[in-house]
């Protein structure tokens, strides 16, 4: 990849507290990691959906879909799935700028690229959650039969089955769908946000 040369940094007049006190709420990314079929994205809708009903400002970033467009150029090895990211972390990091309530859901298998995004953002605006589930609980749910083909060879390099999967050692939230329903998984993370004041003054 080139470096940038000659480029510098133009501030703002308007500044990410103002935007916070505009809207009422603060902004964080809150990432979700898992293995596929753990429930990433059914809880990051849900969970969306309570955030606005509330009038909170957000915005859901999710694998399927980024990998359409700002990522349609990465695959699944260890160096594309860094890359994949590291630009969602930096997406993220704008959104945060811009006031929002940022979901992500990606699988995000290592450690070390979800601790990177953790760090380029200011103490408190990265909220890992880890959606917990067996390998055969979503295997069994297999919702777009990708496990099935990874078992039977057709695709390569799958996560928890030939590529490895990194959990969390000490994440913010932990949600288990081995034994959660969605509704109780979607309340622990609202409760959480609560409780450490990202949302204030919301009627939540
Ligand atoms: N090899 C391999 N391993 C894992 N997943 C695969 C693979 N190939 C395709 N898919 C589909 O891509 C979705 C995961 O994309 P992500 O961007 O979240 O992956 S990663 O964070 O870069 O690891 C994942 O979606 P989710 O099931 O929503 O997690 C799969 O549908
Ligand atoms: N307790 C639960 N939490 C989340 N999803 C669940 C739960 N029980 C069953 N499911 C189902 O499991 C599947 C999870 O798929 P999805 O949300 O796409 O996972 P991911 O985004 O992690 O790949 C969905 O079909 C969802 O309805």
């Amino acid at each position: 990849m080139a470096d940038s040369k000659n480029i510098s940094w133009h501030d703002s007049k308007v500044t990410k507290e103002q935007r916070r006190n505009l809207n009422h709420h603060k902004s964080v990314t809150v990432w979700f990691t898992g293995l596929s079929g753990s429930g990433k994205s059914t809880i990051s809708v849900e969970l969306e959906k309570e955030l606005h009903r509330s009038g909170v400002r957000t915005y859901r970033l999710d694998g399927d879909n980024i990998r359409h467009g700002l990522n349609k150029d990465l695959g699944f090895d260890p160096d594309d799935r860094k890359e994949n990211i590291r630009r969602i972390g930096e997406v993220s990091k704008l959104m945060v700028e811009a006031g929002l309530v940022v979901l992500t859901a990606f699988i995000s298998p290592y450690r070390t690229d979800r601790e990177e995004v953790r760090n380029m953002v200011e103490h408190g605006e990265f909220i890992e959650v880890f959606v917990d589930a067996s390998i055969e609980t979503c295997a069994a749910r297999d919702p777009k039969g990708l496990y099935q083909k990874a078992r039977a060879g057709k695709v390569k390099g799958f996560t928890g089955i030939d590529a490895p999967y990194e959990a969390p050692v000490n994440p913010e939230i932990t949600v288990n769908t081995d034994e959660e329903r969605i509704e109780e998984s979607v309340q622990k993370i609202i409760s959480y946000l609560k409780t450490k004041q990202y949302l204030i003054n919301e009627t939540i």
